[in-house]
């Protein structure tokens, strides 16, 4: 049986698996990957991170990010973090500013003396196709600099913001997001027929100019503690629309986030925690999810 090396790791309570593809040598399969983020079954997480040998030359790693339902996605913000303490706490780097080759592209990441990291995300596309969301036989409005689309969910209308981190987001302001219907509505948008490859759904409240609350129903995953990208969303959107001004701070579930945009690349800094590090036999993840399959 083979055994995996793990770190558990935590970045504003957006919780990762994140494992060494480097010095170990694994395949797994979407089963396994579901089976470890299981949080009765298996480990536990949001997400799991892989590190691998870049393939591009201007970067210094690779790392691939999949979703708790076993999908790889593109980008990961809380996990940009997690991926720059990683890499520093098992000696795989020394360097302070590292390049890190991610689905969406390079983004580099950088270690500051105070111990956060500030990730340059790279700049939010809001043209629907980059999204990808359908737009049509549907009119926007438009609320400062910014585009609302309607979206129905069973016979109610809610209006958002629809833009790409490199990974799809829809963002809503509502007035109290503690009472806002994010499990309900999250579940309903992330699912949209309008998104083609889901969407992560976020709703934001705006507290001060400096300012806003946010919580995120992600994609592949539910709602989570805290979204990095979904923070930057959240920025970009409040921004555009003239609700804030940068830098600004988004408060969520498990922690804050500092996002400065002024109209171009979107910074991001905050802190990434390593939990525990642990070893695990790589089951074939079917077996130790057969029970809850079963009343599937
Ligand atoms: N938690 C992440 C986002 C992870 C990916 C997301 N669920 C998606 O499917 O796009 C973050 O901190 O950005």
């Amino acid at each position: 049986m083979q055994k995996l090396q793990f770190t558990k790791m935590q970045g504003a309570g957006n919780d990762f698996i994140v494992l060494d593809g480097i010095r170990q040598s694994f395949a797994l399969t979407p089963a396994q990957i579901r089976w470890l983020a299981d949080r009765q079954f298996g480990i536990g997480a949001d997400q799991i991170l892989l590190v691998e040998r870049p393939s591009r030359a201007e970067a210094d790693f690779k790392y691939r990010i999949f979703n708790a339902d076993g999908g790889e996605v593109e980008h990961c913000g809380n996990g940009a973090r997690c991926f720059v303490k990683f890499v520093h706490a098992v000696g795989l780097t020394h360097k302070r500013q590292i390049c890190v080759e991610v689905q969406k592209g390079l983004i580099t990441l950088t270690l500051q003396e105070n111990g956060e990291v500030c990730v340059e995300m790279g700049a939010p596309l809001f043209e629907p196709a980059h999204v990808p969301f359908d737009a049509s036989q549907i009119e926007p409005r438009a609320a400062g600099n910014d585009t609302m689309w309607p979206l129905e969910l069973n016979g109610k209308r809610v209006w958002v913001s629809v833009l790409s981190m490199g990974n799809p987001h829809a963002v809503q302001q509502v007035e109290d997001v503690e009472t806002a219907p994010v499990l309900r509505d999250g579940a309903l948008i992330e699912a949209h027929p309008r998104f083609a490859q889901r969407v992560n759904a976020g709703f934001m409240q705006i507290i001060r100019r400096d300012l806003l609350k946010l919580r995120v129903y992600e994609r592949g995953v539910g709602e989570t503690l805290a979204c990095g990208t979904g923070a930057c969303a959240a920025a970009v959107t409040a921004l555009r629309r003239g609700l804030v001004d940068s830098p600004v701070t988004v408060s969520m579930r498990g922690g804050q986030l500092t996002i400065i945009w002024e109209g171009a690349e979107i910074y991001m800094v905050g802190s990434a925690m390593i939990v525990f590090n642990g070893e695990i036999d790589l089951l074939d993840g079917l077996a130790p999810l057969s029970t809850r399959l079963n009343f599937n």
